[in-house]
């Protein structure tokens, strides 16, 4: 594997029963690259995060993730990466400054850095007023960024963020994903699911699930030229809808 691939996968595949939900994927994601794996709803894209995260055993294929094998090295995966999902992100009964303690003590850091973290993101967010107060009374897009900085409490190599944007407004997701540019610049790799076609626009390559098959694989402005598309909606509808 070379240094600067953080993630190959390689006809990677899931079944269940005879249903192939992953069909054979084969990709690579660079160190601090910005990698949107898209797709219609269903098309497989949750299935191949669960494998590259270390929770779901594939059925053929192979991949390594931060240098892990997916089949023998799930536990190393899990310590090398930040997840974050629209469905699992935080407690809402439990206050910021609970979540950010509670979190980094899962990902394993001691308890003096998580001092130091709690202040220094609390800071960086702008949330040191709502410190105590529960998650649940704040508004979404705080939530959710939030949630990202937490996914990345314990700096890990890559974050997978599974529609980490939906429901929230258009500058939110905005600033979201400045944060996102940041952790990047950073060298921290990013693979990202959306179903925004503007934050497609955004990512350094973008691969396209039909089916449970990566279908397209490109930069936003190469995929735009290969399909004869404005823009990236319009390269997804082409190919989502053949
Ligand atoms: N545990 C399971 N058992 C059987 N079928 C499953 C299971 N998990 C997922 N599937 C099926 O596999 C296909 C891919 O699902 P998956 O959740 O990976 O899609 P997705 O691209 O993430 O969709 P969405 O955008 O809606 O999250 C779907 O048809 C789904 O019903």
């Amino acid at each position: 594997m070379k240094i600067t691939n953080v993630i190959e996968a390689n006809g990677l595949t899931k079944m269940f029963g005879d249903f192939t939900a992953v069909n054979a994927i084969t990709f690579e994601v660079k160190k601090g690259e910005i990698f949107g794996f898209l797709g219609a709803n269903g098309a497989g894209k949750t299935t191949a995060i669960k494998m590259l995260i270390g929770i779901s055993i594939p059925t053929s294929g192979a991949a390594k993730v931060a240098g892990y094998d997916v089949f023998t090295q799930a536990e190393d995966i899990k310590k090398n990466i930040g997840y974050m999902s629209q469905k699992f992100a935080l407690y809402d009964d439990l206050t910021v400054k609970e979540n950010i303690t509670f979190f980094g003590g899962i990902y394993g850091l001691s308890k003096s850095r998580i001092k130091e973290k709690t202040k220094e993101l609390l800071e960086d967010l702008g949330l040191e007023d709502v410190a105590s107060q529960l998650v649940g009374s704040l508004p979404l897009g705080w939530k959710q960024k939030l949630s990202f900085s937490v996914a990345l409490i314990h700096d890990p190599k890559i974050v997978f963020l599974d529609e980490p944007t939906g429901g929230v407004d258009p500058i939110t997701r905005r600033q979201f994903w400045e944060m996102i540019y940041r952790a990047s610049s950073q060298g921290t790799t990013i693979f990202v699911t959306t179903h925004y076609m503007d934050e497609a626009e955004y990512c350094d390559r973008v691969s396209i699930m039909v089916n449970g098959k990566i279908e397209a694989l490109d930069t936003p402005k190469k995929l735009k030229e290969q399909f004869h598309a404005d823009n990236m909606n319009d390269v997804f509808l082409k190919l989502a809808r053949g």
